[in-house]
């Protein structure tokens, strides 16, 4: 059987070493912290981050990198976007030939605008035949607790992502498999600038219509722009996209959503980022999707508008009047170019 490292002790990490290792597969979380590693390794639990869960036999704790990677045959980073370069850097040494890597993380790195598997393809090129990703509607603590619910896993490599499919499956968690890593990773990514929306949208009272038509247009401008970066566009249609966006935008467990709600409460982008102990992975998005939609030409006026929001400290009231203002449109304009649907 398997053993398994999860390089990132957040609240996902925890919870998949947990889905792992009480599958009775031998599982390692690396907190790279050594005096929470050593907290966790002592109560058996992440009191920090997934509080109320304790660490079946089968899961160890460390704050050493060699340690949790040498040996394993697979390697699960689950770490904020912004750190996937500098861990897989530093894993990269203790890597054994053949293990499987897979990106849990939703979000793109903003220096280079990359995606995580590109990131990941670039710091262990020796793995790069055998990366993957794993997205979908998959609230940290929802899972933890048992609940019901499904994800993707991607990788080019379809035995792979057939392999990694078997390994996450439970009879809680229903994993499917695809080869369209760009659609996951970004649907994965996008639909948090989506869900802060949503959390200021919930935040002024706005209502479930008003949601329903946030995520729905949300999709439309998360599908133009992946499909421009080469994804396939049904991908959007599925788990990683229309199924996480429906998750993040209405639950009050999503940070993305919180985040959004506090910013309609008037509370300021530095003071909200100050007081959260966990990563709104959807403020860098915002940046980088914003990069992204200029490289390719696409329109993104959701995106734009949130992005004066967050960094321009932009009254949410006028961001949401300025949308509802712009010139009229076909639905599916961007989408389906050249259709006799588009108006
Ligand atoms: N939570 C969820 O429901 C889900 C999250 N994800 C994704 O998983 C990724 C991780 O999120 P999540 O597990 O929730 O993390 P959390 O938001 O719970 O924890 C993030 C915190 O973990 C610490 N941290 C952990 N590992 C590292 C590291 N290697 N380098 C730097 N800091 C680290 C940092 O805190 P400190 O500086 O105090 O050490 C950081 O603020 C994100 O990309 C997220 O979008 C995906 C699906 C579900
Ligand atoms: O990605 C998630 C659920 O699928 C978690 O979203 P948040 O990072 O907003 O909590």
């Amino acid at each position: 059987m398997a053993s398994v490292a999860v390089i990132g002790s957040g609240a996902w990490g925890t919870t998949l070493a947990l889905l792992l290792a009480n599958k009775g597969i031998d599982t390692v979380l690396w907190e790279h912290r050594p005096e929470r590693a050593a907290d966790m390794a002592c109560l058996r639990e992440n009191r920090l981050f997934l509080p109320g869960f304790r660490f079946p036999e089968h899961l160890g704790v460390t704050a050493d990198l060699e340690e949790a990677v040498r040996h394993r045959e697979v390697i699960i980073l689950v770490t904020p976007s912004q750190r996937m370069r500098e861990n897989a850097r530093q894993l990269a040494p203790y890597l054994e030939r053949g293990a499987i890597v897979v990106s849990a993380s939703k979000g793109i790195e903003l220096s280079t605008l990359q995606r995580m598997s590109e990131v990941l393809a670039e710091e262990l090129p020796e793995a790069r035949a055998r990366l993957a990703a794993l997205s979908g509607p998959n609230l940290a603590r929802e899972v933890a607790e048992g609940k019901p619910t499904a994800a993707v896993v991607a990788a080019q490599d379809e035995a792979i992502a057939i392999y990694l499919r078997t390994l996450l499956s439970t009879a809680r968690y229903r994993v499917y498999t695809t080869q369209d890593i760009t659609g996951i990773e970004l649907g994965g990514a996008l639909k948090n600038i989506i869900a802060i929306g949503a959390g200021i949208n919930d935040g002024m009272g706005y209502g479930e219509n008003a949601r329903a038509a946030f995520i729905t247009r949300g999709l439309a401008e998360i599908t133009r722009l992946g499909t421009a970066a080469g994804a396939h566009p049904l991908t959007f249609a599925g788990l990683a996209g229309l199924g996480d966006l429906v998750a993040t935008c209405s639950s009050p467990l999503s940070r993305n959503h919180q985040l959004g709600r506090r910013l309609a409460a008037g509370e300021k982008l530095d003071e909200i980022l100050a007081s959260m102990h966990s990563v709104a992975e959807g403020v860098y998005t915002t940046r980088a999707a914003l990069q992204l939609a200029q490289r390719y030409g696409v329109e993104m006026p959701i995106t734009q508008q949130l992005a004066l929001v967050l960094f321009e400290g932009y009254d949410p009231y006028k961001a949401v009047l300025e949308l509802m203002m712009r010139d009229p449109k076909g639905e599916m304009e961007g989408l389906i170019e050249g259709s006799i649907y588009v108006s």
